[in-house]
């Protein structure tokens, strides 16, 4: 059997922005989903987090419609294309496929902008390309990650897929991936940042990623997040730094993608924080605030006072 595992990701700044082009910094951080593949009479996709399970033929999946399978399409998705790249980058013969058992559980709560999709999808690619004994190295895991997200959602940028295979603290533009190192990192490790889960999504990140296409003044907002990521590549002191995620979160909700809830936790890390921004997709899930060590301790008073669920993010290397 065949066990491999892959972190979650932070947005730092620039969602959205990065689908068309801008940057975003974003982080691994220590949540982790588990995929095992192990030989199996028939081919069976167990989803143990969403409790599905499917009996499928290989061959199905190599000509499958992935936005047919509901919850499955990631990872169905993420074999097909797998597959297929070991067939014409590594002889792996398709008319010879041995049938296999793939289980998927994660740590990662789902549609949370935390990556779930992203690292349900690396983690398949990785184990099933280890089942047929093909090594493929991170650039590999990557470029058919990425594939699979723009497959499945239409529209989407490598930030997810490339965090959660690179691991670290990456800036990304027009899916170029750059390892953030020197004094931006050395700055960010010092920081301390609190994910708090304010609601669950409506809407999956692809309904989102479509919706702010059609934002008539997404490309002002764009380029004034651009702006600020430009900013946050130069900025060391927690302050500023929590004030660039302010301007951030705001931005993200003029392009409709906040709620009310992701607002009022927001609020509470720009008061007993230093800053606080959405992060992921929006439509609800996370906030992401920058702990400002002095008032934690009003900061977890109030979001427990609010049922707001917490956890220290730690980054992942
Ligand atoms: N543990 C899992 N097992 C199988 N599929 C999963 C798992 N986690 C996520 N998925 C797939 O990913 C979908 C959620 O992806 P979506 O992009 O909407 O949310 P996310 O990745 O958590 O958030 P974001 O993209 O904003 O970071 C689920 O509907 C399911 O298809
Ligand atoms: C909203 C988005 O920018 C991040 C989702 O985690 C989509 C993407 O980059 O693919
Ligand atoms: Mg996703």
């Amino acid at each position: 059997m065949v066990l491999v595992e892959s972190p979650a990701k932070v947005i730092l700044f620039g969602e959205h922005a990065v689908v068309y082009g801008y940057r975003a910094i974003s982080m691994a951080i220590d949540l982790k989903t588990t995929c095992t593949v192990e030989e199996s009479d028939t081919t069976i996709i167990n989803l143990k987090d969403l409790k599905k399970r499917l009996e499928i033929p290989i061959e199905e999946i190599l000509n499958l419609d992935v936005n047919e399978y509901g919850d499955f399409k990631y990872v169905l998705c993420a074999i097909k294309n797998t597959l297929l790249y070991l067939s014409s980058h590594k002889n792996l013969d398709l008319r010879d496929l041995r049938s296999f058992k793939l289980t998927l559980t994660s740590q990662i709560p789902i549609s949370c902008g935390l990556g779930s999709s992203a690292s349900a999808t690396i983690s398949t690619i990785r184990g099933i390309s280890k089942f047929y004994g093909s090594y493929l190295n991170d650039d590999e895991v990557a470029k058919i990650g990425f594939g699979v997200e723009k497959e499945v959602q239409g529209k989407a940028s490598a930030t997810d897929t490339a965090t959660i295979t690179y691991k670290g603290l990456l800036e990304i533009e027009r899916n170029n991936i750059k390892r953030i190192k020197g004094e931006l990192k050395e700055f960010i490790k010092s920081c301390k940042f609190l994910i708090c889960y304010c609601e669950e999504r409506k809407k999956k990140t692809s309904e989102l990623v479509n919706e702010v296409a059609k934002h008539k003044n997404k490309d002002e907002i764009f380029r004034k997040i651009g702006n600020i990521v430009e900013k946050s590549k130069i900025t060391f002191n927690k302050n500023e730094f929590g004030k660039l995620m302010n301007m951030n979160h705001n931005l993200l909700k003029e392009l409709g993608v906040s709620t009310l809830k992701l607002d009022e936790v927001v609020e509470i890390g720009k008061i007993y924080g230093y800053g606080a921004k959405l992060t992921g997709a929006g439509g609800g899930g996370c906030v992401i605030i920058l702990v400002d060590e002095g008032k934690e301790d009003d900061l977890i008073n109030e979001l427990k006072e609010r049922d707001v669920e917490y956890f220290e993010c730690r980054m992942v290397y």
